[in-house]
C-alpha cells in the first residue's frame, strides 16, 4: 500500500519538479494544495529554518508527514544575495519577473567573468509536526548570470541563469536535464536514499 506524503510547497514549478524525481517511491505525493494548506510566514535566516517551518506546518494541518523545499539564489558579485529572500527580492508580492529584473539591474555593468551565482537547495522530512529529528538534504548549483532572458521552461531565476555545461539557460534545459544537474535533483536524490529506508521502515 502506498504512503502519502504532503508536498509542503505552493510553487506549481517545484511540484512539477520534485514530483517526478520521487514518482519511483511507493509514496503518494500530494500538493499542499489539495488539502488547502496556506502560506506560512518564511521566518527564519536559513534555509534549513525555512524549509522545517513548511514542512511543520504542512504536517501539522494535514496530519501526513510532509517534505518542503527551501531554495534560492546566491550571487558572488551581490556578497550571496539575494539568498533566503530570493522569492521576495523585489517585494513581498514580488513575481518571479519583477525579481529577474532587479537581479538585472542590480548587476548592470558587471562583466560576465564576475556574474558567477549558484542555486541552492534544502529539502526537510518531517515525518509529523513534532518529528524531532527531520531528514535534511541540500544541494547546489553553480551557475553564471546572463544580461538578458532565454528559455521559458522551469520557474523563478532560470531565464537568467547560464548553465556553462549545456551552453544555455537552466529555462532552456527539460525537466530531466534540470533535474540531473540541479540543485533540487540533487538534495533530492539524497532524500531519495534516505526515504526509501525511512518509509519502507514505517510502512511494515
Ligand atoms: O530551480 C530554480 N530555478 C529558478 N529559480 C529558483 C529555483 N529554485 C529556487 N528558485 C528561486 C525561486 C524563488 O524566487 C526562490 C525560492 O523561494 P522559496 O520560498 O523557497 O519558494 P516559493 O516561495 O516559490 O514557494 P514555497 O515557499 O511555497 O515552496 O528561489
Ligand atoms: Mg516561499
Amino acid at each position: 500500500m502506498s504512503r502519502k506524503i504532503v508536498l509542503a510547497t505552493g510553487n506549481k514549478g517545484k511540484v512539477a519538479e520534485l514530483s517526478q524525481l520521487l514518482t519511483p517511491l511507493n509514496i503518494h505525493i500530494v500538493p499542499q494544495s489539495e488539502f488547502n494548506v496556506s502560506e506560512v510566514a518564511e521566518t527564519g535566516t536559513t534555509f534549513v529554518e525555512n524549509a522545517i517551518i513548511k514542512a511543520r506546518y504542512a504536517a501539522k494541518i494535514t496530519g501526513l508527514p510532509a517534505i518542503a523545499d527551501d531554495s534560492g539564489l546566491a550571487v558572488d558579485a551581490l556578497g550571496g544575495a539575494p539568498g533566503v529572500y530570493s522569492a521576495r527580492y523585489a517585494g513581498s508580492n514580488a513575481t518571479d519577473s519583477d525579481n529577474i529584473d532587479k537581479l538585472l539591474h542590480s548587476l548592470s555593468g558587471i562583466a560576465p567573468v564576475k556574474r558567477q551565482a549558484r542555486f541552492l537547495c534544502v529539502l526537510v522530512y518531517m515525518r509529523s509536526s513534532e518529528d524531532p529529528t527531520p531528514i535534511i538534504c541540500q544541494g547546489e548549483w553553480h551557475g553564471e548570470i546572463t544580461v538578458e532572458r532565454s528559455g521559458e521552461s522551469g520557474f523563478g531565476y532560470d531565464p537568467v541563469f547560464w548553465v556553462a555545461q549545456k551552453k544555455c539557460t537552466s529555462a532552456q534545459l527539460t525537466k530531466e536535464q534540470k533535474n540531473a544537474l540541479s540543485h533540487r535533483g540533487k538534495a533530492l536524490q539524497q532524500l531519495l536514499v534516505k526515504l526509501s529506508d525511512n518509509v519502507e521502515k514505517a510502512g511494515e
